[in-house]
């Protein structure tokens, strides 16, 4: 059963951050020792508070330090909306987590979607790809880009990302980044990773909290039904690790549960 994802469940979403921190500082150690930096990408939702309780909370030791002066962040998806408007995913991240790092702790690199192309999101997400180009060696020379993290949130129909169940963009295996136009959730106008994209991470973690999640979570694990997070768990596998309160996981069966 190497090919199952982990799972790690907690009483409460504040327990719950202390191991997400502690998770994501093993993931940063790793791509420091790899390239001495941190690519992540993250998605909206209610994912940048959880992950601004887990990264501004005090370290408890020297291995414990969250280090973003070398931490370069991205979208995983992202809102056709300039950086200001009250549905940008950077506009929240900035908000929950940027704002807040204490200047002592350094600075992430943060890569927002060019704002110049809002009016065209074939354009914006071709923008967004030639970015991750540049920033992972040219696309002659790599296939995919390789997050060393992705943190992700789970939707109530089990999307992730942008990746809507049933979409045509599930089909994506081109693209690095690809436009949507008719994202089911509002704003319809979008970009997002494709899921090659997403699977071909180092890590990929998600995070889902509230009994608002148990009914898709016991759909995605128990049945799968080629729901986005459920394609995401098949194709990353023991690489991907889901972060849940226990109202989330309330009577779901999962087939491993995780340890650091
Ligand atoms: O921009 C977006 O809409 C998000 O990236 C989206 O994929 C989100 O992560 C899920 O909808 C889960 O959202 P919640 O955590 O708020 O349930």
């Amino acid at each position: 059963m190497a090919r199952q994802p982990n799972l790690f469940a907690f009483p409460t979403v504040d327990a719950l951050a202390t191991t997400l921190r502690t998770y994501i500082i093993q993931c940063q150690t790793a791509g420091l020792h790899r390239h001495d930096s941190f690519k992540v990408a993250v998605s909206g939702g209610s994912l940048p508070k959880t992950l601004a309780q887990a990264l501004l909370a005090k370290p408890t030791g020297p291995d414990d330090e969250v280090k973003f002066s070398k931490w370069e962040i991205f979208f995983a998806d992202e809102r056709a909306v300039p950086l200001d408007h009250e549905d940008s995913n950077y506009g929240l991240l900035k908000n929950e987590l940027l704002d807040k790092i204490p200047q002592e702790l350094g600075a992430p690199v943060v890569h927002p979607i060019d704002v110049a192309h809002l009016n065209d999101v074939q354009e914006l997400a071709d923008q967004y790809e030639q970015l991750l180009v540049k920033s992972f060696a040219s696309r002659d020379s790599v296939k995919l880009p390789i997050f060393d993290l992705l943190l992700l949130g789970c939707g109530p129909d089990g999307h992730t990302c942008s990746l809507f169940p049933g979409h045509a963009l599930l089909r994506e295996t081109d693209a690095w980044v690809a436009p949507i136009e008719d994202s089911p959730k509002p704003p319809p106008k979008r970009i997002t990773l494709s899921l090659p994209v997403v699977t071909h991470g180092v890590k990929i973690a998600f995070v889902a909290t509230g009994g608002g999640k148990k009914e898709i979570m016991k759909k995605i694990f128990e049945e799968g039904n080629g729901l986005p997070c459920a394609l995401v768990n098949e194709g990353a596998g023991e690489r991907c690790s889901w972060f849940t309160d226990y109202p989330a996981v309330d009577g779901v069966s999962f087939p491993r549960r995780g340890s650091l």
